[in-house]
């Protein structure tokens, strides 16, 4: 799969679209459902906050629009494309090319430096192998963590883990960026620069920004916000 960029893309069809989306985990007495009736549109090249508390199916829908995991009922869409029925190797094929993900569970590797983790996402997307170099700095710049390239993750503070898996994930410039609690590591400042590099990438390259924060300053950012309670959405956005 080659990366596309934002820009080849009709500019009609959201990049993001969910129908019907419902999400039950176990079966019988211990079943939870973790959403229902998960009907949204996300418009290209904006930023949207997922908040709610605990508990309220955050993760859950945005491991589903990454087709980190599938939907219980209902679609999922990227740009047209039903991802949420694709086989296992075509939806991480997808990811890797076109979806930047900073989820807990993407750990870096622990052995390799700041910038090698950053080159070695490179790789796996599967970019431009003479960019490589050039990219992983700049993205490691954009996270001003740069000056600290050459140390490995057990050497970072969380914060500062947590600035190497955003280059990361930025690097390859994606179409869609999803983040869970990408700023929860950091102080206000550093959560406010963060959100600023994403701005940036809105701007320039028209990438979707969709994140999961619980911090009220970043909701006064972003485009739009959508608010779960107990797995369903009770304010939607207007793309
Ligand atoms: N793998 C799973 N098996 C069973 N139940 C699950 C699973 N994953 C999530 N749940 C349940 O689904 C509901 C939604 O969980 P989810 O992690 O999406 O919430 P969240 O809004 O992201 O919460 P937090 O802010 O605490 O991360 C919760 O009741 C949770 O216990």
């Amino acid at each position: 799969m080659t990366i596309q960029t934002a820009a080849s893309f009709p500019s009609t069809e959201p990049i993001l679209r969910t129908v019907g989306v419902k999400k039950v985990f176990g079966r019988g007495d211990t079943a939870v459902t973790a959403l229902k009736n998960i009907n949204l549109e996300i418009a290209r090249g904006t930023m949207v906050a997922l908040k709610g508390r605990s508990g309220s199916g955050k993760t859950t829908l945005l491991n589903l629009l990454a087709a980190l995991d599938q939907p219980t009922e209902g679609q999922v869409f990227f740009n047209g494309l039903e991802i949420s029925r694709l086989s296992e190797k075509r939806r991480s094929a997808w990811r890797r090319s076109q979806i930047g993900l900073v989820f807990q569970a993407y750990g870096l590797v622990p052995l390799m430096s700041a910038y090698e983790n950053v080159e070695f996402g490179l790789r796996i997307a599967e970019a431009d192998k003479k960019l490589n170099k050039e990219r992983a700095e700049r993205a490691l710049e954009w996270v001003g963590m740069k000056p600290r390239m050459k140390h490995r993750p057990p050497e970072l503070s969380g914060g500062e883990q947590q600035r190497v898996a955003i280059a990361r994930a930025i690097a390859h410039e994606p179409v869609l960026l999803l983040a869970d609690e990408p700023t929860a590591e950091l102080d206000s400042r550093m959560g406010l620069q963060v959100i600023r590099v994403f701005r940036d990438l809105v701007e320039r390259l028209g990438m979707t920004v969709v994140m999961t924060t619980h911090d009220p300053e970043i909701m006064e950012i972003v485009d739009h916000v959508i608010a779960l309670e107990d797995g369903h959405i009770v304010i939607q956005p207007n793309p």
